[in-house]
């Protein structure tokens, strides 16, 4: 485990609101309420517990559990302190590079501009404070929401990548797979893709094909989970370039795949289609992208080699430029020269 909580990592699939770690919840619950009430405890607990009884449909339980956390960040004050300590958090598993993605929220407090500029402030400050990681943004498209909330994110996606071009690289289309439909997405996607905004977009999460193939048939960078992609769509995304993005512990808890040596990581691998390892949501799902490498070197017997070319193809589909990429990769390889047996 040592080995990979010192390698240094490359984070390409989080959600900020579910990247909160508990510790990191309860100082949040501290920062903004003074104290903790036994209640708030009590929903923490719950934050984090996947009961083994859960119904099949664990995953659309799991998006009634970021309400919590949209709670605690729905003030801009919660929201900057979440987004800092999600950085630190990072850093302190020695995550180098991170991609965090979230959806802009509107509510009493903020409207959608000013929940990214305050995460994106936050972003800039951490550089002070964890000079070591480099962090980007996705912004996400939430397929729950409907088209006019997508159109109106694209259109600040596109307008936040001119005033922060370091930071603000792509867009995500997340949310529960089983509500809406792809198709009523695809102007704006288009519109983000014609911007130069790239795209990692959640698919074949649950068993879809028909819609797995209009994506893949649109065209995007990256894809989340592709836990349903056939072995001709895989294929296809072997033909496009596409990195599959693998979530172990993400997909294990809420259901979509039964358990760790079921993942598709292994037929990826198996079929040379480019993968990287990521965590989705690690305070949610109670993991980090040290224990996710862990998991998958056990469970698939990978060698250091593996590892190692798991960290190369993060560093090929990252959406950062050449200078931090080649920067990235001394790094990595530096850690890989010293520790070999
Ligand atoms: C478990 N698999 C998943 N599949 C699809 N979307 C997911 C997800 N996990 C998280 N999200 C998306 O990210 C939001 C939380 O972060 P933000 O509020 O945006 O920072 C969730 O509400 C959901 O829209
Ligand atoms: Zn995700």
């Amino acid at each position: 485990m040592d080995f990979f909580e010192n390698m240094p990592k490359i984070e390409l699939h989080a959600h900020l609101n579910g990247s909160l770690k508990m510790d990191s919840i309860r100082e949040l619950g501290l920062q903004l309420y003074g104290e903790n009430s036994s209640d708030f405890l009590k929903r923490i607990q719950e934050f984090t517990t996947f009961p083994e009884d859960m119904d099949a449909d664990k995953l659309s339980k799991c998006f009634q559990k970021f309400a919590f956390m949209h709670e605690l960040t729905s003030s801009r004050k919660g929201l900057q302190l979440a987004t800092q300590m999600v950085i630190r958090d990072f850093a302190r598993d020695n995550v180098i590079y991170l991609e965090l993605r979230t959806t802009p929220k509107n509510n009493e407090h903020m409207t959608r501009r000013e929940y990214l500029e305050t995460i994106l402030e936050a972003i800039q400050a951490s550089r002070e404070s964890y000079g070591e990681i480099i962090v980007k943004l996705l912004i996400s498209i939430d397929r729950s929401q409907g088209v006019d909330a997508a159109e109106e994110i694209v259109n600040l996606a596109i307008e936040m990548k001119s005033q922060y071009p370091t930071i603000v690289r792509g867009m995500d289309l997340s949310g529960n797979p089983a509500k809406g439909h792809f198709k009523d997405f695809l102007p704006s996607l288009e519109k983000a893709k014609k911007a130069d905004l790239h795209l990692a977009l959640h698919c074949a999460e649950i068993d879809n094909e028909e819609e797995a193939q209009e994506m893949l048939d649109f065209q995007f960078d990256r894809c989340g989970h592709g836990t349903y992609l056939t072995l001709k769509q895989m294929e296809q995304c072997k033909e496009q370039n596409i990195t599959i993005e693998c979530c172990l512990t993400s997909n294990v808890k809420c259901g979509t795949v039964k358990d760790y040596d079921m993942h598709h990581f292994k037929r990826l691998h198996d079929n040379g289609i480019r993968s990287v390892i990521c965590t989705d949501d690690c305070g949610v799902f109670d993991s980090t992208l040290s224990q996710e490498f862990a998991i998958a070197s056990t469970v698939f017997s990978l060698k250091k080699n593996n590892i190692h070319d798991l960290c190369k193809n993060a560093i090929a589909a990252a959406f950062c430029d050449d200078v931090e990429k080649t920067d990235l990769r001394q790094r990595i390889d530096k850690y890989f020269a010293d520790n070999t047996e």
